[in-house]
């Protein structure tokens, strides 16, 4: 039988196998065990592979929701290029705190938005890891108001400076989300947790000349972004809040009344940045006659300090003489200097916090939509009231550096550039005592204190840079604003 004979092949050859495999019986089973044993550890390296990359997706997805899912962290400051020690607690329980919205992001927005003191405001300040933005945030806190921030770290300039402020605010218990000013439901949610009494509204594409680089970057801000929140202020809130917001001196554009005052023209714009801060003040008029927000513009002046923006001529020139570079300097189509009404940024902060103390309440219901009266609109300037030439201020940047700027002037390109600023504030000193006291020696002085030690140079402030009457309590006080250190 076919069958049978095929058996027999098969034993016959199994016979063989068996015979040829006796006499090495002890390789093959080692052979065999070995085989099993690669079998088994590779099923377990691919097990312990599989569970191994679930748990770093596990892991990412805890510490970067953002880039799996619509989030934004709270209080990072890990990556803080400097200052920000003591921000730990914060930034771990950030790292916790996943998309927005959710329990744990509710607690943590209502904890950094309530105040501490009696009568206490409680404000959202957008543009929060900004210059002006981290120091008013800073101040309101140490006054014992509450504080949520925003920023969306832009590139504009060096964001690791943001990030440190961040960290700085975050060490201050103060909250600062990765959010942009264009996210109106982010903005809603946030007054659903928070019952904000104020916005400071500082977050904008700030710079002069770059507005003739990046157009629609200056409208997606300081038109669309001001749009949105005044919109969600004004419908969504509920109770509405307060409105503080940045405008800016460049409103007065070719303006030649001076000092400039609120009551002088401001349909002249010079750069399309000063256009749409002039649009913004149209925009808020807008809102405050339909909706009822109270809302206050500041026309801020050449603002500069500890924690600057490296966009500014003062910050940039200073950089550059460290560094042995070249500077350019503008010079008015007459010949003459030209001049700018700096501030410093404590004086600044003050007048940002006069101006959220006296705001009024805004008349309107979000539930409604009708307003109960006129509410407050208010502009003021917040300028220093005395021009200096801007090779002034190169002069005393020199003298604090100790090295001579390498300097090179040109007449004044039109790129939107107005020849001088000169502040007339008599209305904000009326009305909420507004009183700038730091003369450009002094504030260039802490600027360079802050500079020096931020950037870790290897330069020794020039001693007679300083003046007697600076020397130890002004310096300790802009330390005590926001330390370098801290
Ligand atoms: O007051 C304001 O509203 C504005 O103040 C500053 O604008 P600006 O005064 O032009 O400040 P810088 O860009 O720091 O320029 C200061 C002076 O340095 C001059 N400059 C600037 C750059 C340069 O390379 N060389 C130079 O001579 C300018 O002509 C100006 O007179 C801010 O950058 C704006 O965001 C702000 O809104």
């Amino acid at each position: 039988m076919p069958s049978s004979g095929i058996i027999a092949v098969d034993a016959a050859a199994k016979g063989m196998k068996l015979e040829r495999y006796a006499s090495g019986g002890a390789l093959l089973l080692r052979r065999a065990t070995s085989a099993k044993l690669v079998s088994a550890s590779s099923h377990l390296l691919f097990r312990a592979t599989v569970l191994a990359t679930l748990a770093l997706v596990f892991l990412f997805t805890l510490h970067y929701p953002s880039l799996l899912s619509r989030s934004f962290h709270l209080s990072a400051g890990g990556d803080a290029s400097g200052g920000g020690a003591g921000a730990g607690a914060h930034s771990h329980r950030s790292l916790l705190m996943s998309s927005y919205g959710g329990a744990a992001w509710d607690k943590e927005i209502r904890r950094s938005a309530r105040p501490s003191r009696d009568g206490g405001i409680s404000v959202l300040v957008t543009g929060a890891a900004g210059f002006v933005g981290a120091h008013c945030s800073l101040a309101l806190k140490a006054r014992g108001d509450g504080v949520v921030g925003l920023d969306n770290f832009n590139s504009y300039y060096d964001p690791s400076l943001k990030r440190a402020r961040q960290a700085l605010l975050a060490s201050r218990g103060v909250t600062v989300l990765d959010a942009d000013i264009n996210d109106a439901p982010l903005l809603e949610k946030l007054f659903d947790v928070a019952a904000f009494t104020h916005v400071l509204h500082l977050a904008a594409q700030a710079g002069v000349r770059y507005a003739m680089e990046a157009p629609q970057t200056y409208v997606a801000s300081n038109v669309a972004g001001l749009v949105t929140v005044f919109e969600v202020a004004a419908k969504h809130a509920d109770p509405q809040p307060a409105v503080v917001w940045a405008s800016s001196s460049s409103v007065y554009g070719l303006n030649t009344d001076a000092p400039f005052s609120e009551d002088h023209r401001t349909d002249r714009p010079a750069s399309l940045y000063a256009a749409t801060k002039k649009a913004g003040e149209a925009i808020a008029h807008t809102y405050n006659h339909i909706y009822g927000l109270s809302i206050t513009g500041l026309r801020f002046f050449t603002v500069y300090g500890p924690w600057g923006r490296p966009d500014m001529a003062y910050f940039f020139f200073a950089r550059s003489i460290v560094a042995g570079e070249p500077i350019t300097l503008f010079r008015a189509a007459d010949g003459s200097d030209a001049r700018r009404d700096f501030t410093y940024i404590d004086d600044v902060v003050k007048g940002c916090l006069g101006a959220l103390d006296t705001a009024g309440k805004s008349t309107g219901s979000s539930r409604s939509g009708k307003k109960t009266g006129p509410a407050p609109l208010r502009v003021y300037n917040l300028g220093n009231t005395s021009p200096v030439p801007v090779t002034r201020m190169v002069a005393i940047l020199e003298k604090l550096l100790g090295k001579k700027a390498n300097k090179r002037i040109v007449t004044m390109p039109s790129n939107g550039d107005v020849p001088f600023t000169h502040a007339n504030v008599t209305h904000a000193a009326h009305d909420f005592g507004y009183r700038p006291t730091t003369s450009l020696d002094a504030g260039l002085r802490h600027f360079v204190d802050w500079f020096v030690e931020y950037y870790k140079l290897d330069v020794k402030i020039a001693k007679g840079a300083r003046s007697a009457a600076d020397k130890p309590a002004k310096k300790k006080k802009a330390a005590a604003a926001m330390s370098a250190s801290s």
